[in-house]
């Protein structure tokens, strides 16, 4: 029996209502040892042709979440970490995170990114994954795709596409694992926070943290937490691409970030080691946003708030 469980309330699990999401939150639920799913619609969810900036940037997939939480609706949120913006809301905190996923992008469509050619059409509304793929291709046509796993997968079928790009992450936990083929990190590093499942909650709130805790996966939580501080400095936004991946070494973890003009023409990269401590993560992440920046030229410096 989890050690908790009896003297503790069954906690409230918010989460969107996508397959996705839905498979996430029950993870959490599962090594929590038990809790109450709490289904929030947000307006990510409810307007799925709008561009994601249009509709407020990546907030749109946590904000009502965050309201619940604020109002004590739920006690504690599930989100795909990536699409957490770097910046939290007075009050809450992503306090842990489950073991991460593959890392990777699946590229769907060609069978590798060397078929990708001049006046292909890649279906994407990710500015990271633009701007990665034009520095590859230029000449490439990029189009706005969203929506869930399905519809995404179903506009390639269609042949509305010759090409998306999906998180392996997401994928292998709809049970798609045969779906497309992984590209390789250093041909495409993926987005801060990607493949991690995390717990937000309020900031006040010890027993949630100390229950969330318990299932939190140390390593990954330094890593993103690295990955996550490199985003933050940058004062990014749903315009900018930013790609960040932290792993561990034999001692210690090594960051590698990179930061891309629009159409990717531009770009400044770097890597950084850290110690497994949440302030050393946080401190080298924020750094090399500095370092980066100081030689970024305007068509990337643009894109960012930093000074
Ligand atoms: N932006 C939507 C989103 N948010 C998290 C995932 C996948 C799961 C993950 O990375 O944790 C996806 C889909 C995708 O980008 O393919």
């Amino acid at each position: 029996m989890n050690k908790h469980s009896d003297t503790e309330r069954p906690l409230r699990i918010g989460t969107r209502g996508s397959p996705l999401a839905l498979v996430q939150a029950e993870a959490v639920k599962w090594a929590l040892g038990g809790g109450e799913i709490v289904t929030v619609s947000t307006a990510g969810d409810r307007d799925r042709k709008a561009r994601l900036a249009d509709l407020g940037g990546k907030g749109v997939w946590t904000k009502e979440l965050e309201r619940a939480l604020i109002e004590g609706e739920i006690d504690l949120a599930v989100h795909s970490l990536k699409d957490v913006e770097s910046e939290r809301p007075a009050g809450l905190v992503v306090c842990a995170t489950l073991p991460r996923a593959d890392v990777r992008e699946r590229l769907i469509g060609p069978p590798s990114l060397d078929d990708l050619e001049s006046g292909m059409r890649l279906g994407t509304s990710s500015p990271r994954r633009e701007a990665q793929l034009r520095r590859r291709i230029p000449g490439l046509v990029v189009e706005p795709l969203r929506g869930n796993v399905d519809t995404r997968l179903a506009a390639i079928e269609e042949g509305r596409f010759d090409a998306t790009l999906l998180a392996s992450a997401g994928l292998e936990r709809l049970g798609r694992t045969g779906v497309g083929v992984p590209v390789a990190v250093a041909d495409m590093l993926p987005a801060p926070g990607q493949a991690a499942i995390a717990i937000e909650t309020r900031a006040d709130d010890a027993q949630v943290r100390a229950r969330a805790a318990d299932i939190s996966d140390a390593d990954t939580f330094l890593a993103v937490s690295a990955e996550r501080a490199f985003a933050r400095r940058l004062g990014g936004t749903c315009h900018s691409p930013v790609a960040a991946l932290a792993v561990r070494k034999e001692e210690g973890f090594l960051l590698r970030a990179e930061i891309l003009s629009e159409d990717g023409a531009d770009l400044c990269r770097g890597a950084a080691e850290f110690a497994a401590s949440v302030g050393d993560a946080e401190t080298v992440g924020a750094r090399l946003a500095d370092d980066l920046m100081a030689e970024a030229p305007a068509s990337i410096r643009s894109l960012f708030s930093w000074t």
